[in-house]
């Protein structure tokens, strides 16, 4: 097969002007060393079309304009890879390759052999610094684009020592550009090779980093949200905890009068719709006065926690509510009761706490005992019942608990259906 050098070139110009589309067409904001890249691109294929010219345009334009593109293509490319890996180029590197083909070429225009070797010194030298900021960087880099990048460089070192060769060599006829011979064949061949790697070492290198950025971010994004995941669970409990402080009473660890009050309200309501009784145990302490003086507050604080634990235990269904109504008086709300259930478990409790057989030495019953109020109402349909008609109904009944002598259950009198707010 017959490979001329004219097609070698034209194949060059073809394939560095290919190469600039997608490499000036990925992102530029993400990656601004691809712009770099894209006018190296650009300046070799400047370069190789002036060589394909050779003979139809003046010598300054395909012999000097078409080697100082060779130069800075290759300054491009180096400034390129140095962006990409965040190192400050040197300023040398970066301004005399050009400067040195721009202002030596026009005066060898006549001396071939030292034009090449000059030329080929400069571009061995730009290439070679090219693999040692790649080799330099190579623990750091993330992918194996940068070997694809290192190989093409080499090879452009490589080929231009191979030109020099041929030039101290004396065949100089062997290095006429358009001319097709071994030598041209094998330098234009390799530096096909070394595009090749150019432009997939590139895309690779750029497309590695791209990808590992984004695992990297995936991975912040994945632990915050962990984080906010934690927050979001601390403060729910630190919600709930304060929810069921703001409804507990302290000392005895019942329901709080606020909570008493709310969960009255919502019952009351729920009995209205359902047309069904509400039931209410107002509970108090008997002689607890007494008690307070003749073991002392803290004595009384402890007979409060337990007649609280007696009213807790007595409670059985899971909507019971057990409440510290104020001092030493305790309400109870039990779910879906009538008036006789209410008072077989007002009997329960009171039954409980003159079980425990705390001793009361001022009491008539020598030991802690409790009164119990019990009422039950049908909350009338009229929106102006209000539960408050309830309790005085239920402090009625602990009334007259007391005045028959205490440590007994009274139950409400009247007929259980309340039709107003009673005056
Ligand atoms: N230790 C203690 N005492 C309390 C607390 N809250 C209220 N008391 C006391 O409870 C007593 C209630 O007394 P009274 O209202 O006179 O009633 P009582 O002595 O129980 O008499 P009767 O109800 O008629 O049997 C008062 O001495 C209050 O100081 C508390 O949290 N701890």
């Amino acid at each position: 097969m017959d490979v001329n050098v004219p097609s070698l070139l034209v194949a060059i110009i073809v394939m560095s002007a290919t190469l600039v589309l997608p490499v000036a067409l990925v992102p530029l904001r993400q990656h601004p060393e691809l712009r770099t890249w894209a006018w190296a691109l650009g300046a070799n294929t400047l370069a190789y079309v002036l060589f394909v010219l050779r003979g139809q345009v003046s010598d300054l334009l395909s012999v000097v304009l078409a080697n100082v593109a060779v130069a800075q293509t290759l300054v491009l490319f180096y400034l390129g890879i140095c962006r990409f890996q965040q190192r400050e180029p040197s300023r040398w590197l970066s301004v005399a390759p050009v400067l040195l083909v721009g202002a030596s070429f026009p005066l060898l225009l006549d001396k071939l052999p030292l034009r090449v070797m000059l030329g080929c010194s400069v571009y061995a030298a730009q290439s070679l610094a090219c693999v040692v900021i790649l080799v330099r960087c190579r623990e750091q880099t993330i992918g194996r684009g940068q070997y694809l990048l290192m190989a093409g460089f080499t090879l452009a070192t490589l080929v231009s020592l191979f030109r020099i060769g041929a030039a101290a060599s004396g065949y100089m006829e062997l290095l006429s550009i358009l001319l097709t011979n071994p030598v041209q064949v094998t330098t234009f061949l390799v530096l096909i090779v070394a595009l090749i790697l150019f432009g997939t070492g590139l895309a690779l290198m750029v497309h590695e980093r791209s990808e590992s950025q984004l695992a990297r971010q995936s991975g912040l994004l994945e632990q915050q949200n962990r984080l906010l995941q934690q927050y979001s669970n601390r403060l729910e409990a630190a919600n709930l905890s304060l929810t069921e402080l703001s409804i507990t009473d302290s000392l005895t660890g019942l329901g709080n009068r606020r909570h008493f009050d709310e969960v009255l309200r919502t019952e009351w309501e729920r009995a209205r719709r359902g047309g069904k009784p509400l039931a209410l145990l107002l509970i108090d302490i008997d002689c607890f006065k007494d008690y307070n003086d003749c073991y002392g507050h803290q004595a009384g604080d402890d007979c409060l926690m337990k007649v609280a634990t007696v009213l807790r235990t007595s409670l059985r269904r899971a909507g019971d509510l057990a409440a510290r109504y104020g001092g030493e008086e305790f309400a109870v709300v039990p779910v879906d009761a009538d008036l006789e259930q209410a008072r077989q478990l007002a009997q329960a409790i009171c039954r409980a706490v003159a079980a425990q057989a705390l001793a009361h030495v001022r009491s008539p019953h020598g030991r802690v005992t409790v009164s119990i109020g019990v009422a039950a109402l049908v909350p009338s349909l009229d929106a102006q019942s209000e539960p408050e008609a309830l309790i005085r109904r239920a402090d009625a009944a602990l009334y007259r608990a007391k005045e028959g002598g205490r440590n007994k259950v009274e139950v409400d009198r009247l007929p259980a259906r309340c039709v107003n707010a009673p005056s």
